[in-house]
């Protein structure tokens, strides 16, 4: 079976859908099961995180001092295995049969969860803590290395994308769960006699639970069973410490790098010391556990949010002065949970605080894979992080130490008013400015706008000006896609069903479709072949400048329909993406250019390289002659674009038949035709639906339901394509 059949094949429903398309992956059905074990393993995880601090807390009640040290080993404990025994669970991991690794860690730890609770003495929580870690250690490779036998290799991205999601999104409805068995755990307290435990035992027992109906949920799951090929180690895998001091050397040769793993840190540390001081903090505000989960829930909502909306910040403002920002605000945030002293308040700094480290870390995540080298993004990746792990484990432990060493502290008031300020608020205190200065200090490193004030820029990202902006009349449809994708074939398609609707249209293409295009298309394509990659940037930016101001933008001012075949994503996808050139550059210099007119609707035909390139007849041009890897990038490059704005984009398997293609694209172009035909274009019928400026007039040779839509006479700068019209106005006086 081919890798693409088996992507297709395994979807339940028989429905095809884009390889970016979590659907797609999620009907997968071994991965479907592997999926929930995960989902089950990670609501056990942070509900176990959860529960043995507070446990730890209460064992050690009694002493602020000894409260702290106790919460402050078990987080280390938890961390501390990952830092040094890594590798060696990759290690074992590799030599055991995988089914049975998961199943066992799971009903392992299942055991040593339940047993907290019933011995319920401080000793034992800490060995049972390692332990636990341990089993983890071999857990986590073994399900990672499982994943990519389940999924075909283009939907990978998103196995791994859903994986990342499960393990952090479940820690907000690990707090709510948190919260909820606490409040039981004390009504039963005072309820019945015989139940006698601690307020979180309920919690650890239904913590083991999920962890044995994970057990019974893998133990079915006959796909991921064998040992894995020998040399198939994961990067979890890798020595930590090797990785640390390659990467050491690397980030002291890198201005942006050196930025964005101080920031990454900081934001790490910030989030860190909520974790680690969090149970404190809430303690010493009067909050109980269930206090407790709200916090943390409200961190993890505030983080879930911000890598959410993060995104769309980004079209409009540099990534990097982004990064910086961000990581202040979060240093802000945290500063202003360490002064309130109101509960209901903390929480919501907390969502704060969250909201702006999950923009830092997604922000940082995209920049080190848009703008680290390839050939050295996996041991960057690897570093960081390593670098996280060894923060989080310093501050998970630091913090409550710090905490505790302080001890608590009251500030008198005028009035007789006293503020008291407790160890934990003194330690967010300095953990917040501590990040805040990370964050100017990564700005300062990592800024590409020296000289534009950061002030305009913001205001600039909030009135939306510099996010580009789309045309208030006529309707501006982009196809972008790999070589062969179709394109043209359902671009042309596409206008002859919008004129049927009475729609006035114009189809045209990049490069090359005005005067000057075509002799940079000429150059480009079939020039010489030394061109660098800045040149070829200019070059086609230079095309894009000409074709929107004497093409694109008169015809939306008339209120019709402009289709183009590529616009500015393939700039990025093929000089961003394939030739690798900054991808911030780039969008400045593609805003410039066109001077930010976006499409309304950007239309991403999806396809393997292979099969594009396939489909391709003749010479092969400059661009098509660059080897497959340069085409894998650049499609990964236009998956990850529309990712950015799912509403503005319709992604589509373009191995599909052209008809059922056409149709899908129709149906995504339908709700946007509301606003259009005014000026020449009317919604049926009107002015424009049968003048002379109808590119593609049936009359010219259109066979009714074919590909070709209307003039067949060839473009001379596009061999086997119909001739576009040069500007709209001269078709209109033809
Ligand atoms: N869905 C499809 N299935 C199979 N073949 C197709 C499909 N769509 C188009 N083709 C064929 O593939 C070839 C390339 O199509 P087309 O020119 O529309 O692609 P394109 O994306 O515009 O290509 P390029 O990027 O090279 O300009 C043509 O021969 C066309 O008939
Ligand atoms: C607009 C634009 C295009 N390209 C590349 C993509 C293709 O290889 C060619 C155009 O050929 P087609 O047959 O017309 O699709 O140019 C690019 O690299 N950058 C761009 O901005």
């Amino acid at each position: 079976m081919s890798e693409h059949e088996r992507s297709t094949s395994t979807v339940e429903s028989g429905m095809s859908v884009p390889a970016n398309d979590i659907r797609g992956v999620l009907r997968i059905k071994p991965f479907r099961t592997l999926w929930i074990a995960l989902g089950l393993s990670s609501l056990g995880d942070w509900l176990g995180l959860l529960a043995l601090t507070a446990m730890a807390g209460q064992l050690a009640a009694g002493n602020y001092r000894t409260e702290n040290f106790a919460i402050a080993g078990v987080l280390l404990l938890r961390l501390l295995p990952a830092v040094v025994v890594g590798p060696l669970g990759g290690y074992i991991a590799d030599r055991l049969d995988r089914r049975w690794t998961l199943v066992v860690g799971d009903v392992i730890r299942f055991v040593l969860f339940a047993s907290i609770p019933i011995v319920g003495t401080l000793w034992w929580l800490y060995v049972a803590t390692v332990l636990i870690e341990a089993v983890s250690l071999i857990w986590l490779p073994s399900k990672d290395a499982a994943v990519p036998n389940l999924v075909p290799r283009d939907r990978l991205a998103v196995a791994n994308q859903v994986s990342m999601v499960t393990t952090y999104g479940s820690a907000l409805p690990a707090a709510l769960l948190f919260t909820f068995l606490a409040l039981i755990n004390s009504s039963l307290i005072r309820t019945f006699h015989w139940f006698n435990g601690g307020s979180v035992d309920l919690a650890l027992y239904f913590n083991a639970l999920t962890f044995l109906v994970g057990a019974l949920v893998v133990a079915r799951l006959h796909e991921v069973s064998g040992r894995p090929a020998s040399g198939e180690i994961t990067e979890e895998q890798t020595n930590v410490l090797k990785a640390v001091i390659e990467g050491w050397r690397f980030v002291a040769q890198n201005r942006l790098i050196r930025g964005l793993v101080i920031g990454v840190v900081g934001a790490f540390a910030a989030g860190g010391v909520v974790i680690g001081l969090g149970r404190t903090y809430v303690t010493d505000l009067g909050g109980g556990a269930a206090g407790y989960g709200v916090v943390f829930g409200a961190l993890f909502t505030g983080l879930a949010a911000g890598m959410a909306v993060g995104p769309r910040f980004l079209v409009g403002l540099s990534r990097r002065r982004m990064f910086g920002l961000t990581l202040t605000a979060a240093g802000l945030s945290l500063i202003a949970v360490a002064l309130f002293q109101n509960l209901v308040l903390v929480a919501f700094c907390t969502v704060l605080l969250g909201a702006f480290a999950g923009i830092t870390w997604i922000t940082g995540y995209t920049l080190l894979g848009l703008e680290v080298e390839d050939s050295i993004r996996g041991r960057t990746f690897a570093f960081v992080q390593s670098l996280t792990k060894i923060a989080l484990a310093a501050v998970l432990a630091a913090a409550p130490a710090i905490a505790g060493s302080i001890g608590a502290h009251g500030v008198e008031l005028p009035g007789k008013v006293t503020l008291t300020y407790n160890g934990a608020a003194i330690t967010f205190l300095l953990g917040g400015i501590a990040a805040t200065a990370f964050g100017l200090v990564s700005f300062r490193q990592m800024d590409d706008r020296p000289g534009v004030s950061v002030l305009r820029d913001v205001r600039a990202v909030f009135s939306g000006h510099d996010r580009g902006f789309y045309a208030d009349t006529g309707l501006f449809i982009a196809f972008e896609g790999g070589e062969g994708a179709g394109k043209s074939t359902q671009a042309r398609r596409l206008a002859r069903w919008l004129e049927d609707q009475g729609h006035t249209v114009t189809v045209t293409h990049e490069p090359g479709a005005t005067d000057i295009g075509r002799d940079l298309r000429h150059l480009l394509l079939h020039g010489a072949s030394g061109i660098s990659p800045r040149t070829e940037a200019l070059l086609y930016a230079a095309d894009k400048a000409e074709h929107v101001d004497s093409m694109i933008k008169p015809v939306l001012a008339e209120g019709a329909v402009v289709i183009t075949d590529r616009y500015v994503d393939s700039a990025l996808a093929y000089q961003g993406g394939g030739r690798d050139l900054s991808q911030s550059e780039l969008v400045r210099l593609s805003r410039w250019a066109t001077g930010g007119l976006r499409p309304h609707l950007t239309v991403l035909l999806d396809l393997p390289p292979e099969a594009g390139l396939a489909r391709v007849d003749g010479t092969p041009d400059r661009l098509e002659r660059e080897p497959l890897e340069f085409h894998s990038r650049v499609r990964q490059q236009f998956l990850d674009l529309a990712a950015l704005d799912p509403e503005r984009y319709a992604v589509l398997d373009a191995t599909q038949p052209v008809d059922e293609l056409a149709a899908q694209i129709r149906n995504a172009v339908r709700p946007l035709l509301g606003g259009v035909g005014g000026g020449v274009g009317s919604e049926v019928g009107g002015p424009g639906a049968g003048g002379v400026d109808r590119p593609y007039d049936r009359r010219d040779g259109d066979s009714g339901d074919g590909d070709g839509g209307g003039d067949q006479r060839e473009d001379p700068s596009r061999p086997g394509q119909p001739v576009q019209p040069q500007r709209p106005s001269e078709e209109a006086q033809a």
